[in-house]
């Protein structure tokens, strides 16, 4: 699979093209950043050197002339893109590459939601591209493969909408919970998870563990809308650089049994080796910078409630990892190819 990936210098883009370079079927073609970027001409090992002495593809800027220079003629030998940009610009350029033949994995939240009204409320934007948000697959990689297969547009999940599905979809899959009640997701996620443009709010002197966007995320749609069942989302940021744990409580059907909970979750999870059912509660040092999901749930069957929690890291899991998951589906391989053990058939 020869590929681009465009959104190179950023946090999701790093991790992405790390996991690229380890991965024997896949070929990176270009690396690209916005028009104006500082990065621009530098090589990937220069700008992140962390992978120095192992990919030092120079990064060039993406703009229409880019695009109808390498991208608009028939010949060009490009299968497939990643975007790990900002999600209006993934909005905005997926179509034209779709209508080039070439496979779009978004990794923005471009495409996640179905509702197209959503799109202004959310994310500060009209969608333009409702042929592409209808054709849009969603790519929570343990639950939709068959889907993620017959798709040319992948919508990989959010960071905090990865650990959130994974922990609910057992139970509401299975209608395991009280309709219409409350489902709280409490979230904290470090500060990468910002991205890696400087703010005030996520320089070093100034975080601190603090609840943010509270009843306003625009994760709350995107996990309600997958998991078929409305949350109440509250994310919190955290003095520390990755990694992200949600912990879930909501009410059970007064006849569930904690042994359904239990099948739920064990039939989901048999089969999947990057989500792991741990018998703790999890934590974020056993999953960062891992493609691992831990999951661990309690169930108070006389107060007929469960608590699920489930740790990730919201640059890998939550992102890159996934989308190395979603492109290994594509390719009729285990979604965890090249992810356990670099490279390698497993
Ligand atoms: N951080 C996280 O934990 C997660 C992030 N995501 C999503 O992934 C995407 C990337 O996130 P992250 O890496 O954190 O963000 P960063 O801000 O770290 O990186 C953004 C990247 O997009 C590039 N970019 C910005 N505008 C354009 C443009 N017009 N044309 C081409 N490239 C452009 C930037 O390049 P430059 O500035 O050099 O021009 C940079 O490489 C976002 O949509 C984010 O919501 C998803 C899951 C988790
Ligand atoms: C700490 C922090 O700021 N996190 C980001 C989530 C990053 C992310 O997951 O972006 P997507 O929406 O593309 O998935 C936030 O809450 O907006």
């Amino acid at each position: 699979m020869n590929v681009i990936v465009i959104g190179a210098s950023g946090y999701v883009g790093a991790e992405l093209i790390g996991l690229l370079t380890q991965h024997n079927k896949i070929s990176i073609q270009h690396l690209l950043v916005s028009e104006n970027s500082t990065s621009s001409g530098k090589t990937f090992e220069q700008l992140h050197a962390r992978w120095q002495g192992i990919c030092a593809v120079p990064l060039h800027s993406f703009s229409p002339h880019w695009f109808d220079q390498h991208i608009s003629s028939p010949e060009h030998n490009i299968d497939a893109v990643f975007f790990a940009t900002p999600h209006e610009f993934s909005a905005q350029w997926a179509q034209a590459f779709i209508e080039q033949g070439i496979k779009v994995f978004d990794l923005s939240g471009g495409f996640r939601l179905k509702d197209a009204s959503q799109y202004p409320v959310h994310y500060g934007f009209e969608h333009q591209s409702l042929k592409a948000l209808q054709q849009a697959q969603y790519g929570l990689a343990e639950w939709q493969a068959n889907e993620i297969a017959a798709s040319d547009l992948i919508a990989v999940p959010g960071c905090y909408p990865t650990a959130s599905l994974l922990s609910l979809k057992p139970i509401t899959s299975n209608a395991l919970h009280q309709e219409n009640s409350l489902i709280v997701v409490n979230g904290i996620s470090g500060v990468t998870g910002a991205g890696r443009k400087a703010s005030l709010a996520t320089s070093f002197c100034e975080v601190s563990l603090t609840p943010y966007n509270i009843l306003q995320h625009r994760h709350q749609p995107e996990i309600s809308q997958e998991a078929n069942a409305e949350v109440i989302f509250n994310p919190h940021l955290a003095p520390y650089k990755r990694g992200l744990l949600v912990t879930i409580t909501l009410q059970l059907k007064a006849e569930v049994t904690s042994k359904q909970v239990d099948e739920a979750f064990t039939q989901a999870y048999q089969d999947t080796p990057l989500v792991r059912i741990v018998n703790a509660w999890p934590k974020i040092d056993n999953v960062a910078h891992t493609p691992f999901a831990d999951l661990h749930w309690q169930v108070d069957e006389n107060k007929h409630v469960v608590v699920v929690s489930c740790a990730i890291d919201n640059l890998l899991k939550g992102a890159a990892s996934q989308a190395i998951q979603c492109a290994n589906i594509s390719l009729g391989l285990p979604s965890e190819y090249s992810l356990l053990m670099p490279g390698r058939d497993l």
